[in-house]
């Protein structure tokens, strides 16, 4: 059955997508409706129809699922900030481990039976977990000033200044910094005209220390009567640092290059586990440090140190897991693209008095071969926490080349550390344990801690099998149905693709950007005759909104 634009279907969700959008079928035609979860029966109205599928707009919940839940946040249909608030936080955590489950067998070729799954770390009160958050500050129709978040996938702002992933005290702070802004008619910074002075309020928080940072992003040089602004804010439990972040760029980037302190210390500190870090308004930092602290323990663990190891800790931000790493072993050494953070890497391991750790900018692909074949630095144990793209293959192949006994792979996108991992275990690792860990509850995002070792190849072991009926015996049924999962899936083309973007973000992608996004993530091209069509300005390449949209198609697709 095919349908058409505005068409109402009643649907039963059974299945969620990669952005948490529940997923449904009637007459054998897929329907892909936001802010549904599984087990809801809805009534949909189709907005784009494809032959075969189409994306719908709920429009009424005829049942709810048992899992349904009432989102605390009266905004989470609209904000871009959570995707999956509706649905029990059990079930969240249950749609998560499948997620990786799932990526391990499609793209990483593994047998469920194969994937040695650890049972999901959750959290035990799952809100207010954000150590940071960053407040657009807008006007809304009537001119009123706002703040909040944008709402998915735009820029326009959801007047919220209540988060629930967030700590209580944002609330107080935007309260006393839009209440200035009206006292002395301070505008708020316009997207369009470039025009206005403050642009985002960024605060972070100390978990451990209960430091506060406060930071104001602003189109200009200074805030108008800021000691007024600063005194208020200062009565505030634990506020330690505020500044003034300058950006006058007409850009989507947050933060500007310049920061002028305006109050007490550049930085506040806080703890992950014994280890104390520094942080400014510009450093990266975890955001969840409950959970992160779980994460790093278990990376610890995984990486099993005794004392003696060489460890290698690749992407490694401002070190905060070589800090951990260091705690137990010989020597780590830290490498990472960002000059800015390996200063704060440095920084951190002279405040924790630590010695046994180096740290090396540029890029793992150039820093690793490099140490390794020109100066011989070896590695007992070899750590990765790459951005969502994963390890560049030439990464891997060095890391194989230097022989790790252990390798931990923390990963925050599921699809391409099942890319690696397949890639590692051709290559003569095994894949020990799979433990999920949820960083970001309410969200469709879940972090991965992999253990490989390395299988030894002085020995071998014979196999002996007979198929048919009987004890001791495969039946052929169950080498059918392998079989069956072994099938080809359907041919990804260009122009699913295409379609998919379109229906879902509004504009169109050239065939030779899918391409180049394809090859950026090292995928084969065999399957695509036209990759090699030219652009009519082959110089250009596609805008970091065009590159997402294609990856999440990609993913849509289980390409990746
Ligand atoms: C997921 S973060 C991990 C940060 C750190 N391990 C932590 O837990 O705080 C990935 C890091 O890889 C860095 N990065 C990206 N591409 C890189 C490359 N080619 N070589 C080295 N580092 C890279 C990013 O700047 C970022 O700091």
């Amino acid at each position: 059955m095919e349908y058409k634009k505005n068409d109402l279907l009643t649907v039963t969700i059974e299945d969620m997508g990669h952005d948490g959008e529940g997923i449904g079928k009637v007459d054998g035609y897929t329907v892909f409706v936001k802010d549904t979860v599984i087990g809801d029966k809805v009534q949909a109205k189709i907005m784009k129809a494809k032959k075969n599928y189409g994306y719908a707009r709920l429009v009424e919940i005829m049942e709810p699922s048992k899992d349904r839940v009432e989102p605390r946040c009266a905004y989470a249909r609209q904000c871009g900030g959570c995707q999956i608030q509706a649905l029990s936080y059990e079930k969240q955590l249950a749609y998560k481990q499948q997620k990786i489950e799932n990526n391990l067998i499609r793209i990483g070729g593994f047998q469920k039976e194969e994937i040695p799954m650890q049972p999901i770390i959750g959290m035990e009160d799952p809100y207010h977990y954000r150590n940071k958050a960053q407040f657009p500050v807008g006007c809304d129709k009537e001119g009123h000033l706002i703040a909040g978040f944008y709402a998915g996938r735009t820029h326009s702002i959801i007047s919220n200044r209540k988060c629930y992933l967030g700590v209580e005290v944002n609330e107080q702070i935007l309260n006393l910094v839009l209440a200035h802004m009206e006292a002395y008619d301070i505008p708020a910074y316009d997207e369009m005209t470039g025009k206005g002075l403050v642009r985002h309020v960024l605060i972070r928080y100390g978990f451990q220390s209960k430091e506060i940072m406060v930071c104001l992003v602003v189109n200009g040089g200074y805030i108008p009567e800021a000691e007024e602004l600063i005194a208020r804010l200062c009565k505030i439990p634990g506020m330690t640092s505020i500044s003034l972040n300058i950006n006058r760029e007409k850009t989507n980037m947050i933060l500007g290059r310049k920061g002028k302190l305006l109050w007490g210390k550049e930085y506040i500190t806080d703890t992950i586990g014994p280890i104390a870090y520094q942080i400014s308004p510009q450093s990266f930092y975890q955001v969840n440090p409950v959970q992160t602290q779980k994460l790093y323990e278990k990376a610890l663990e995984y990486a099993g140190l005794e004392g003696n190891e060489t460890v290698w800790d690749l992407y490694c931000g401002i070190g905060t897991i070589s800090l951990f790493l260091a705690q137990k072993a010989k020597q780590v050494y830290g490498v990472e693209i960002v000059p800015a953070a390996i200063e704060d890497a440095k920084r951190n391991a002279t405040l924790n008095h630590i010695t046994n750790a180096e740290f090396f900018v540029g890029k793992a692909e150039e820093v690793l071969p490099e140490k390794y074949e020109k100066e011989g630095i070896y590695a007992d144990v070899i750590v990765v926490d790459p951005p969502r793209k994963g390890c560049e293959e030439s990464v891997l192949a060095t890391m194989v080349k230097m022989q790790p006994k252990r390798i931990v792979y923390v990963s925050c996108d599921s699809a391409t550390l099942a890319r690696d991992l397949k890639y590692l275990r051709g290559e003569g690792y095994e894949v020990k344990k799979v433990q999920g860990v949820d960083q970001f509850p309410h969200t469709v995002h879940v972090e991965t801690v992999v253990l490989l070792s390395h299988k030894k190849s002085d020995g071998h072991i014979n196999v002996k099998g007979e198929f048919g009926e009987g004890e001791g015996k495969v039946p052929l049924d169950n080498i059918a149905k392998r079989a069956e999962e072994y099938k080809p899936k359907e041919r990804v083309t260009y122009k699913m693709i295409k379609e998919y973007i379109e229906a879902k973000y509004g504009f169109k992608v050239h065939t030779a950007y899918i391409a180049e996004v394809k090859r950026d993530l090292g995928l084969p091209m065999y399957d695509a005759p036209n990759a090699v069509e030219e652009l009519k300005q082959p110089r250009k390449h596609p805008t970091a909104e065009k590159v997402e949209a294609i990856k999440d198609a990609l993913k849509h697709f289980e390409v990746i």
